[in-house]
C-alpha cells in the first residue's frame, strides 16, 4: 500500500497539502492524517477521493509515535511522502513568553519533526519523498521570534544535511521555505510583528503548490515569493549579527 503521511494536517499549510498530493500523486492509496483535533482531521474524508486514514494525537506524547509505527509495520505501508507541515510560533520577548510555550516550539517544530523522519525513513524507499516545512525565518536570527526562527533554522540545517545522507538511496528531501502565509498559525502565535503585515501574506494554496512542484523537480530548497527570496539573499550576504540587529530596529 502506497501511502503519504501529512502532520499538521488539521489546518493551514498541512490541510492544504493533503487536498493537493491527491491530485498530484496518483498512486497513493492513502493519505495518513495527523494532529490532535481529530474532529478536523475526520472532516477531510468528506472532500477527499482518496482514503484519508485518521492518526489523531499529540506530537510531543510518545503514543503517536508508538501508534504510527505499529501501523505502518502491520499494514505493509510504503510511504511515497511524508510531509512534516506541524508547527507554532509565538512571538515575544523570552522574558515575556511563557517557558511552556519556548520549550514547546522546541518539542514541535525540531523534536517531533525528527521524530517523525525518523519513524517513517524505513518505510520509504527510492523515489520516496520528504518535505519539511521551514520558515523564511530560518535565515536569520529574529529578536522577538527567537525561538521559533531558531527552531526552523534547525529544521533547514536538519533538512539540508539528511537530502544529503538520503540522496544516494533516491529519497529527495524538500526543504519549503515561506514567509508569513495566511493561516491560523497567527492566531496561535500573538500579536504580529511589524515584519508579517498583511500585505506580505501569501495564500496557502499557492505556496503548496510550489512546494509540491519543488518536491517533484528533486530541489533542495523552496523559498517561496520574491520578497523572501530577496532576504535569502540578503541573509547569505550579511552577518547574523548584522541581520539580528537591523530586525531588532525593525520590531521596535
Ligand atoms: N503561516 C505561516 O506564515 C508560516 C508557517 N510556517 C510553518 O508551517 C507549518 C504549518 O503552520 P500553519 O499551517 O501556518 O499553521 P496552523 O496553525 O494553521 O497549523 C499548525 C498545525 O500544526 C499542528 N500542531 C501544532 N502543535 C501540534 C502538536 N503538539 N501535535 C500535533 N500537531 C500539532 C496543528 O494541529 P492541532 O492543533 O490540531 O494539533 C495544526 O494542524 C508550521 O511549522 C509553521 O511554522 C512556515 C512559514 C510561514
Ligand atoms: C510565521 C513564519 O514562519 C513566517 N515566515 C514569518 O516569519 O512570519
Amino acid at each position: 500500500m502506497n501511502i503519504a503521511i501529512v502532520t499538521g494536517a488539521s489546518s493551514g499549510l498541512g490541510r492544504e497539502f493533503v487536498r493537493q498530493i491527491e491530485s498530484v500523486y496518483k498512486n497513493i492509496d492513502e493519505i495518513w492524517v495527523i494532529a490532535r483535533r481529530k474532529e478536523r482531521l475526520e472532516k477531510l474524508k468528506m472532500r477527499s477521493r482518496v482514503t484519508i486514514h485518521v492518526l489523531d494525537g499529540d506530537l510531543t506524547q510518545e503514543n503517536i509515535y508508538e501508534r504510527l509505527a505499529y501501523e505502518l509495520r502491520t499494514k505493509g505501508a510504503r510511504v511515497r511522502m511524508l510531509v512534516n507541515a506541524s508547527g507554532f510560533g509565538k512571538y515575544g520577548l523570552i522574558s515575556s513568553l511563557e517557558t511552556k510555550d519556548m520549550l514547546g516550539m522546541i518539542d514541535v517544530n525540531c523534536k517531533s519533526l525528527t521524530k517523525m523522519t525518523l519513524v517513517c525513513l524505513p518505510y520509504m524507499s527510492r523515489g520516496s519523498r520528504i518535505i519539511q516545512v521551514a520558515s523564511a525565518a530560518a535565515f536569520t536570527p529574529q529578536p522577538k521570534f527567537t525561538i521559533y526562527a531558531a527552531t526552523k533554522a534547525y529544521v533547514l540545517r536538519f533538512s539540508l544535511g539528511l537530502r544529503e545522507e538520503l540522496k544516494k538511496k533516491g529519497i529527495w528531501v524538500t526543504t519549503l521555505c515561506p514567509g508569513p502565509v495566511k493561516t491560523e498559525f497567527f492566531q496561535v502565535a500573538g500579536p504580529a510583528q511589524k515584519l508579517t503585515k498583511e500585505e506580505f501574506m501569501s495564500e496557502a494554496e499557492e505556496v503548496v503548490r510550489r512546494g509540491l512542484i519543488a518536491s517533484i523537480e528533486k530541489k533542495p530548497l523552496c523559498v517561496f515569493g520574491p520578497f523572501m527570496k530577496a532576504f535569502y539573499v540578503a541573509s547569505s550576504i550579511f552577518p547574523d549579527t548584522l541581520t539580528a540587529k537591523a530586525l531588532q530596529l525593525f520590531n521596535n
